[in-house]
């Protein structure tokens, strides 16, 4: 659907080069909800905006439905940008239009006939819980409703690819939450495929199947949200992820629980089927070993369920080898070291 082959974007200040984007290859299929994260300056604003050609790739090609964007006449650009919508951070409305004025305007441009704009106007508001605030105006309008407005906007003309740039960093956590949860509605009940950037990592949690990693103008990372978050790779993707999992207590708890005699700590990872069965205790039990769970989380991502636990364990020495070796064979683990300060 959208397709990057090899991108570059490099502007030119003064003598200087600045290489926002750096050979990116990506492929966003139908009805994804794709994320791009990457922290200030990383390159995702340029790369989005080469989507519907507000920024010319330097080299390399992006298409979007099969078509490359540098090969368009003028007029069929227009036709490309009118089946793409695009929703901001600072949300960009009009403030001398109303609410209903602001998502009739796109309908207007393309001369769409009054009698259709105004049931399309009232479908979108009833769409995004805004019915009733058609005649406001958006300096009367709380940050979430200003992003619902966007949102009723960009989808005006029934694109079939909605582009959010930084769509909620503007918000507070729990309006985040309601637009993620409009954004998912747009995608499965309209069909509508999704590309966003955000510095968030709990965006990208709580609403893309998929997920790119930029850093310094390259994807350093790439694939389903659920393979990403269980294996990072990167450092820098292992930072964003470490945000929302919160997998590690502070290092004087870490001290404290290892004067305290402490000796076994590891970190465990259960992913899908081995979230279902009581691994820890039945293997435990076997060896006679004791355990305990210190740290961690056990939550459902992209329908499965994925578990990151600091467990230690106790008992005999040679005992305790024997469950670990065993317990490695079925799930991911790794031996925590506590820092020296
Ligand atoms: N029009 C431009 N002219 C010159 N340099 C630019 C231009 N647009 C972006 N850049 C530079 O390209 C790099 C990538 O910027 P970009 O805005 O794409 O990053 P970003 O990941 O979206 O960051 P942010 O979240 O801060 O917007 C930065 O170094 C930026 O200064």
């Amino acid at each position: 659907m959208i397709e990057f082959s090899d991108v570059s974007k490099i502007f030119k200040v003064k003598s200087r080069e600045v290489k926002a984007v750096q050979n990116v290859s990506l492929k966003i299929e139908k009805g994804d909800i794709f994320g791009v994260i990457g922290f200030s300056g990383a390159g995702k604003s340029t790369l989005l905006r080469m989507v519907n050609l507000l920024e010319k790739p330097t080299v390399g090609t992006v298409k979007v439905h099969d078509t490359d964007l540098m090969k368009l006449s003028p007029k069929e650009l227009r036709g490309l940008r009118r089946n793409i919508g695009m929703i901001f951070q600072n949300f960009n409305l009009m403030t001398s239009r109303t609410v209903a004025g602001n998502i009739a305007y796109p309908m207007k441009l393309e001369k769409v006939p009054k009698k259709e704009i105004e049931r399309r106007t009232k479908e979108l508001l009833s769409f995004v819980g805004l019915s009733e605030k058609a005649k406001d105006y958006p300096e009367q309008l709380s940050g979430g409703q200003k992003q619902r407005v966007g949102i009723a906007r960009a989808l005006a003309n029934n694109p079939d690819i909605l582009i959010c740039d930084e769509a909620t960093s503007a918000l507070d956590p729990e309006t985040t939450a309601d637009i993620l949860k409009l954004l998912k509605r747009v995608n499965a009940e309209l069909g509508i495929t999704v590309l966003l950037i955000t510095h968030e990592m709990n965006v990208i949690q709580e609403i893309c199947n998929r997920v790119a990693v930029m850093e310094n103008g390259f994807v350093i990372e790439s694939g389903d949200v659920y393979d990403v978050f269980t294996n990072p790779q990167h450092p820098t993707t292992q930072r964003f992820i470490q945000s929302v999992n919160q997998d590690r207590p502070s290092e004087a708890i870490l001290k404290e629980w290892r004067e305290n005699g402490g000796n076994h700590l590891y970190r465990v990872l259960f992913k899908g089927s081995t979230t279902h069965t009581p691994l820890l205790s039945e293997i435990t039990q076997k060896y006679g070993v004791y355990f305990n769970i210190l740290y961690g989380t056990v939550r459902e991502l992209q329908q499965q369920m994925f578990g990151n636990l600091l467990v230690s364990f106790e008992g005999d020495e040679r005992a305790i080898k024997k469950a670990i070796s065993e317990l490695q064979q079925i799930v991911e683990m790794e031996e925590v070291v506590v820092h020296e300060s």
